[in-house]
């Protein structure tokens, strides 16, 4: 296993790069700590499988170095860099049992027999796949297979790191989360370094200590889930990651106070007057119904899923959502929200603020 470090990297398909739109990956550097689980988070075409691609060695990066450990390997091809690959569609010897696939990293590396079947077994139990050990490959369903490339990419325990690229993708909804959970087990048993490529924030935020949010080529923010839930560094993350995402407003900040629509909002602390596009955000959950006071609320619809209710309206002419416990009867005269003020985030063409000081 290793740390990887990306020291200012950047990609473009293009031969003669010029302008910014040329560049697949901005630059970008970052460190992944030895036996981490890290998620690349973005939607489609923000650059993560150039990122993962990268990592693997299958594309060298037009600028920047990538380092397993101490090592230099941004010259070195994919097998000189010992890692292990799960994609987004089975890959496996359809000639083969599944004990037969999952034990062919092992046999290429040599390993005494003795040895590979105790590994074989304990991934096999992992991945739930004991009992179809003897089963040929032919003819499982694309679910096994998949379970099968899942197991073959962790049998190996001497790999510097695993990439997982949109893994799950062809696993069934129910499966699904069945797996993502194996996943994380699996990590916390074999303790590898794992990066998971996904545009699905579920998966992300159950599997990965550490989420890198992509948008447009560039990595706009990395840290744990919650941090990314609670103080999100830019407006796509606020948006990205929740469901629904971080509600945003247009709005006039001075000191501690921000005018939104005519209306004056509490902030928990003052900012120095910020210039350029100013918006607050706050997550659904951190707004309150209201009859009278706050900001005025249109009610488009209402959605129960569960436990909670969402209620879909506009302040201001903006989208805008609140998330209501179930139990929680809707107030009579509704026609308004108040914000919670330590909630409320402030950013300026897209980027997170930080207040002059944090209210005591
Ligand atoms: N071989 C290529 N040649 C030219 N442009 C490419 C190539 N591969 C990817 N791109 C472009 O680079 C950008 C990033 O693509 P990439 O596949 O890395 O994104 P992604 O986030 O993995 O998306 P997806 O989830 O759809 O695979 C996109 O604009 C894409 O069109």
């Amino acid at each position: 296993m290793a740390r990887i470090t990306l020291d200012s990297l950047a990609h473009s398909y293009s031969p003669a790069p010029g302008a910014e739109g040329d560049w697949a990956l901005k630059p970008m550097s970052l460190t992944w700590r030895d036996g981490g689980a890290y998620a690349l988070l973005g939607s489609s075409g923000c650059g993560k499988t150039t990122l993962l691609n990268i990592i693997s060695g299958l594309l060298h990066p037009t600028r920047g170095r990538v380092l397993f450990g101490d090592r230099d390997v941004t010259d070195q091809p994919t097998a000189a860099r010992n890692i292990a690959q799960v994609f987004q569609f089975p890959v496996v010897y359809d000639t083969m049992t599944v004990r037969q696939n999952l034990a062919f990293p092992l046999r290429n590396r040599g390993l005494p027999a003795d040895r590979i079947a105790a590994r074989v077994d304990a991934v096999a139990r992992m991945i739930g796949m004991q009992d179809a050990l003897d089963r040929r490959a032919q003819g499982l369903t694309p679910d096994a297979k998949q379970k099968i490339s899942l197991g073959r990419g962790m049998v190996r325990q001497d790999v510097n790191a695993i990439l997982f690229d949109e893994p799950l993708t062809v696993i069934d909804p129910q499966m699904k989360w069945e797996l993502r959970t194996q996943l994380k087990a699996l990590h916390r048993e074999f303790g590898h370094t794992m990066i998971y490529v996904t545009h699905d924030q579920t998966e992300a935020l159950t599997f990965a200590d550490e989420v890198v949010v992509m948008s447009e080529g560039r990595v706009v923010q990395a840290g744990t889930p919650q941090s990314l839930f609670d103080a999100p560094a830019h407006t796509f993350v606020g948006y990205f990651i929740g469901s629904p995402g971080m509600n945003l407003l247009d709005a006039q900040v001075s000191g501690g106070t921000a005018l939104v629509a005519g209306t004056t909002i509490p902030l928990a602390a003052p900012y120095a007057a910020p210039k350029g596009r100013v918006q607050i955000g706050i997550r659904p959950d951190a707004a309150r119904p209201s009859a009278g006071e706050g900001l005025p609320f249109r009610l488009i619809r209402t959605e129960d899923v569960g436990h909670h209710r969402i209620l879909r309206g506009e302040v201001a002419g903006a989208p805008f959502n609140l998330v209501v416990p179930e139990d929680q009867p809707i107030l009579a005269g509704f026609d308004r929200v108040t914000l919670d003020p330590a909630r409320i985030g402030v950013f300026v063409d897209d980027w997170r603020i930080e207040p002059l000081e944090r209210a005591a």
